[in-house]
């Protein structure tokens, strides 16, 4: 959660000239309502029902970059979906550099709300098993946002040259 996903997501489709699905912001779409409100109303079950059907559909779709939630991968339907249909690209933050963000996240990420920051290094912590599930793990501390996407784009670039099926 908050480790650039969406930021870095954006800029990549745009270098690969792919279009780009945040699959958070079809969520709220579905719903007519923003995040926080989801999880009030609706409740966070209601919010992971629609966020694996969105997973399933767009993660089936060719040609695209998604973002998924911080969440999403709790799920091991949306763990084995992803693996098997897209490249799965982790974006690894360390815990000194994601407690700089907290700030610019509590608002919006309903599950933070009213977490001690013991609590919220105690999520941070028990999530970083789940996400080993992975192709690719990318380091983002020392990346700027754009950077970032540089360095992804070039770094699938290479490897599809280097994979591609000989003609
Ligand atoms: N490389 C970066 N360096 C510094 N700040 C960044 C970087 N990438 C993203 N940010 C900032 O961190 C915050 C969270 O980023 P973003 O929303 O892209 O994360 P996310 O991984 O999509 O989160 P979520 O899992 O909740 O969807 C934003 O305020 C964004 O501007
Ligand atoms: O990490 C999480 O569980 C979440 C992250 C956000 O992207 C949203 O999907 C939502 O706030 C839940
Ligand atoms: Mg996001």
């Amino acid at each position: 959660m908050g480790a650039g996903k969406t930021t870095v997501g954006k800029l990549l489709a745009r270098r690969l000239y792919r279009d780009f699905i945040d699959i958070d912001e079809e969520i709220e779409k579905a719903f007519g309502l923003p995040i926080p409100e989801i999880f009030s109303v609706h409740g966070e079950k209601a919010f992971r029902d629609k966020e694996r059907e969105l997973i399933e559909y767009h993660g089936s779709q060719p040609l695209l970059v998604i973002s998924v939630g911080g969440g999403a991968f709790l799920r091991e339907e949306n763990r084995n979906h992803c693996l098997a249909n897209c490249t799965v690209l982790y974006f690894d933050i360390s815990w000194d550099s994601w407690k700089e963000r907290i700030h610019v996240l509590t608002e919006t990420r309903p599950l933070l709300k009213d977490k001690t920051l013991q609590e919220m290094e105690q999520l941070f912590r028990e999530r970083q098993s789940i996400y080993a599930a992975n192709h690719s793990e990318f380091q983002v501390d020392d990346f700027e946002a754009l950077e970032a996407a540089e360095y992804l784009a070039d770094s699938l670039k290479l490897s599809w040259d280097i994979h591609a099926p000989q003609a």
